[in-house]
């Protein structure tokens, strides 16, 4: 077995989901389409709901940074004229949601309206998350070398938590020792990095990201962080330059700490 070392400076390890500790059909093939084919529907029976209005605001603003891209879908503001106008404006919603989830956009304003419809799911026991086999023993066996664990996702802090506290592997919610989301800053960028140090109190080179994305991987390595990309069954492929530039993984049991030898 391939086996990579973890700097004795590293105390904490920060990860991932899609990709990373959970496959990416999972993401693709339950949690999107669940999203897709029920937008409509939770619309309407959320609207009067005051949780489900702060995501129509934060969506609609989101709408008019979108203005200027391609194909945009703009989401008018209520003029409060009856049934036919609140109709045209669920569907303004619902085709702005559809919008940006063929481009797999990461907003904040679409993450939090996806983890809001994914939480009835989740508590109805209609899904559960799934976790590669290796994960689970591994977070563990971090947690007792002494590692905190992190989580970073474009997912929601709330979608992240209903992920762990629903899992095929039981409510694993208690091996996190944090999450952070994109409030925090996008996973591409590098300042989002340094951020999440100061929030945990550390400096970013005590900390080992987790990712099956080379470009959050290099925003990661430009603050100092150090990172490992995870190899997964359905992830999207990398570069000759990739492959020889990052540390690769295909599973989490290979990840040596010399802690815990
Ligand atoms: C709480 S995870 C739901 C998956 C998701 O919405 C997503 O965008 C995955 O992004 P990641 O940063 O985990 O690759
Ligand atoms: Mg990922």
């Amino acid at each position: 077995m391939v086996v990579l070392s973890v700097p004795a400076e590293v105390t904490v390890i920060l990860l991932d989901i899609e990709g990373t500790t959970t496959p990416i059909a999972f993401v693709k093939d339950i949690l999107f389409p669940y999203v897709k084919e029920n937008v409509k529907e939770y619309l309407q029976t959320h609207w009067g709901e005051e949780e489900c209005q702060e995501d129509v605001s934060l969506l609609r603003k989101q709408a008019e940074e979108d203005s200027h891209l391609d194909g945009a879908v703009p989401i008018p503001a209520a003029s409060g004229n009856g049934a036919d106008d609140l109709q045209w404006m669920i569907q303004a919603v619902v085709d702005n949601v559809c919008w940006q989830m063929s481009l797999d956009r990461k907003t904040t304003a679409l993450k939090q309206l996806q983890g809001h419809m994914w939480r009835a799911a989740f508590k109805a026991g209609h899904m559960k998350a799934e976790f590669f086999e290796d994960v689970v023993p591994a977070v563990r066996k971090w947690r007792e070398a002494g590692m905190k664990v992190y989580v970073y996702s474009s997912g929601s802090v709330e979608a992240q938590k209903l992920l762990f506290g629903h899992s095929t592997e039981g409510d694993i919610l208690e091996l996190v020792d944090g999450h952070f989301d994109t409030k925090i800053g996008h996973k591409v960028e590098s300042e989002s990095y340094r951020k999440i140090a100061s929030s945990i109190g550390c400096s970013t080179n005590n900390i080992l990201f987790l990712t099956d994305v080379s470009r959050e991987a290099s925003a990661a390595e430009e603050a100092g962080v150090h990172v490992a990309v995870v190899v997964r069954p359905g992830n999207a492929g990398l570069t000759d330059d990739e492959k020889t530039h990052f540390s690769l993984i295909t599973s989490f049991s290979e990840l040596y700490l010399p802690s815990s030898a």
